[in-house]
């Protein structure tokens, strides 16, 4: 049997992963017709607003979705119907933590991933190539092949590809116009392989062939929690020396930069910082330290859970470095933070340490300012609502004010905080914030974003992530 030619291709899940991806796909593959569905009709409704005002921030993506919606994207509710039609169907959909059950807080909660398995097994009239998108444990695409096989319709089959995603926020559109590589794994039956290659060919239309890369299926799977794993563990590793050159001197940025031009260690990811966020490093650290459990392998288990725990440390650090430089209290203290997203270019505040941040700040009493570019205010009340459940949304807005400028932020603030690094802080004009602020003004830069020599000469007290005092 020769490979299917891929003409209509579905997607669930029209999230962070699923909507940039499959736009990306239709604008390279003009001749594919690509439905994007998703039970989320406020989400729908955004990917199809008049005005392109699309559900999540992405710097290009408007203007993909421009070019190709309408003509050969679409994005629907109607999940059966894009299943129906499609003769490959990326499975894009959340596979967040665990809350409850057996494995809870480690395990990669899969319902999402299975109910939408069961829903292709339950419409398909035709045979499908079914592609893994979501992150997933290690041998998930086993159970979905046991659910799609005991469902499924006579003369209809199935075949599983796992083909993980490594895009990261804030880059989503170059990443995927030019990654560094497009992993597809299969089984390697002539029927996998087949059906890899009808997927590497829609990835041909633009990807050079010696990026995409092919392999086993369980390979695949598992390449993707190691991916994940290997670039938190350095953010880790170098936050844990961040920790150690604020206690001698040395600076954080000269040992990153003499130890990354080692070609060996390489520059990338080397920027030390209050901690790392988003919605898959520790999700997926903990889905590996979980499996590693499963298998009976403690000592493995032990080495990835350091990496998140070096990160709460690193958390924990900063906000009690924030209270003993202001003369070990903030109570009543108003702290300016600037940034709420996890990183620069997102509007997207899941794990954010910004959370962390303000809610230490808030336990110890102080009141917080939070001026984000991006995230909508509606979204910071429901993430502060839900790191202290304890508290009414009235009581934390008693500690807590919202403002629409980084310079309302800081307006007779005792300390600024900068938690996420996004240009216009470094841009902003330190000299009016200085004169707007109470005396003596603190800055704490947990992004190692402004030029802290130049902020000492206008008068500010500056902490910086990863360097001490000692000259
Ligand atoms: N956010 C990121 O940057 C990256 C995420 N990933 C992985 O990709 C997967 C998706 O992540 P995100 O796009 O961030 O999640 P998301 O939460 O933004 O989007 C998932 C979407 O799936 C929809 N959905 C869930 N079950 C459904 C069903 N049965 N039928 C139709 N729609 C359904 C939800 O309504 C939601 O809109 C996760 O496994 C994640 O680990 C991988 C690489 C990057
Ligand atoms: O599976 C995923 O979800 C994605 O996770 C990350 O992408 P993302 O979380 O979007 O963003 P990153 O640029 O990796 O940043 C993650 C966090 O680490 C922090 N970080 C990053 C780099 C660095 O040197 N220092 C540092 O603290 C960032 O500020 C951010 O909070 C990976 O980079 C992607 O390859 C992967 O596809």
């Amino acid at each position: 049997m020769a490979p299917v030619k891929v003409r209509k291709i579905c997607c669930i899940g029209a999230g962070y992963v699923g909507g940039p991806t499959c736009a990306v796909i239709a604008l390279k593959c003009p001749h594919i017709t690509v439905t994007i569905v998703d039970l989320n009709k406020a989400r729908v409704d955004a990917w199809n607003s008049p005005d392109f005002d699309l559900p999540i921030y992405e710097p290009g993506l408007e203007d993909v979705v421009r070019q190709a919606r309408g003509k050969n994207l679409f994005f629907s509710t109607d999940v059966d119907k894009g299943i129906e039609e499609a003769d490959l169907i990326f499975v894009s959909v959340n596979t967040p933590t665990k809350k409850s059950g057996v494995g809870a807080g480690f395990a990669a909660d899969l319902n999402y991933v299975e109910l939408a398995t069961r829903r292709i097994a339950a419409v398909a009239n035709s045979s499908k190539i079914v592609v893994e998108k979501s992150t997933v444990p290690c041998r998930t695409a086993e159970s979905m092949r046991t659910i799609l096989e005991a469902n499924s319709k006579p003369n209809c089959r199935f075949d599983i590809l796992s083909n993980p995603e490594f895009l990261a926020e804030g880059t989503a559109i170059q990443d995927l116009f030019a990654p560094d590589r497009v992993l597809i794994g299969s089984l390697q039956t002539p029927e996998g392989k087949d059906a890899c290659e009808a997927l590497r060919s829609v990835y041909a239309n633009w990807v050079p062939s010696e990026r995409i890369l092919t392999v086993g299926l369980w390979s695949s799977e598992l390449s993707k929690l190691a991916a994940n794993a290997m670039l938190a563990q350095r953010i880790s590793s170098i936050n844990a020396l961040s920790a150690i050159c604020e206690a001698t001197g040395a600076n954080i940025d000269e040992v990153a930069y003499a130890v990354g031009k080692d070609s060996r260690v390489g520059p990338k990811f080397l920027r030390a910082s209050v901690g790392f966020g988003g919605s898959c490093f520790q999700k997926d650290i903990l889905n590996l330290v979980y499996l590693s459990e499963s298998l009976h392998l403690p000592e493995v288990a032990a080495y990835w859970r350091q990496v998140v725990e070096m990160n709460e440390y690193q958390k924990r650090r900063f906000s009690k470095r924030v209270v003993d430089t202001l003369f070990n209290t903030i109570t009543g203290k108003k702290i300016a933070v600037l940034g709420f997203a996890f990183k620069a270019d997102t509007g997207d505040t899941r794990e954010s340490a910004a959370i962390t941040l303000i809610k230490n700040f808030q336990a110890e009493k102080a009141f917080v300012t939070i001026y984000d570019p991006q995230v909508p205010h509606a979204q910071i009340w429901e993430d502060l609502k839900e790191a202290s459940p304890h508290l009414t949304l009235e009581q934390i807005q008693k500690q807590v004010t919202i403002t629409s400028s980084a310079v309302e932020a800081c307006n007779k603030a005792e300390a600024v905080v900068i938690a996420t690094e996004w240009k216009e802080f470094r841009e902003i004009d330190w000299q009016d914030i200085h004169s707007r602020m109470s005396k003596p003004a603190f800055l704490f830069d947990g992004r190692l974003l402004v030029d802290a020599e130049k902020l000492r000469t206008i008068g500010f007290k500056v902490t910086t992530i990863g360097r001490g005092e000692v000259l």
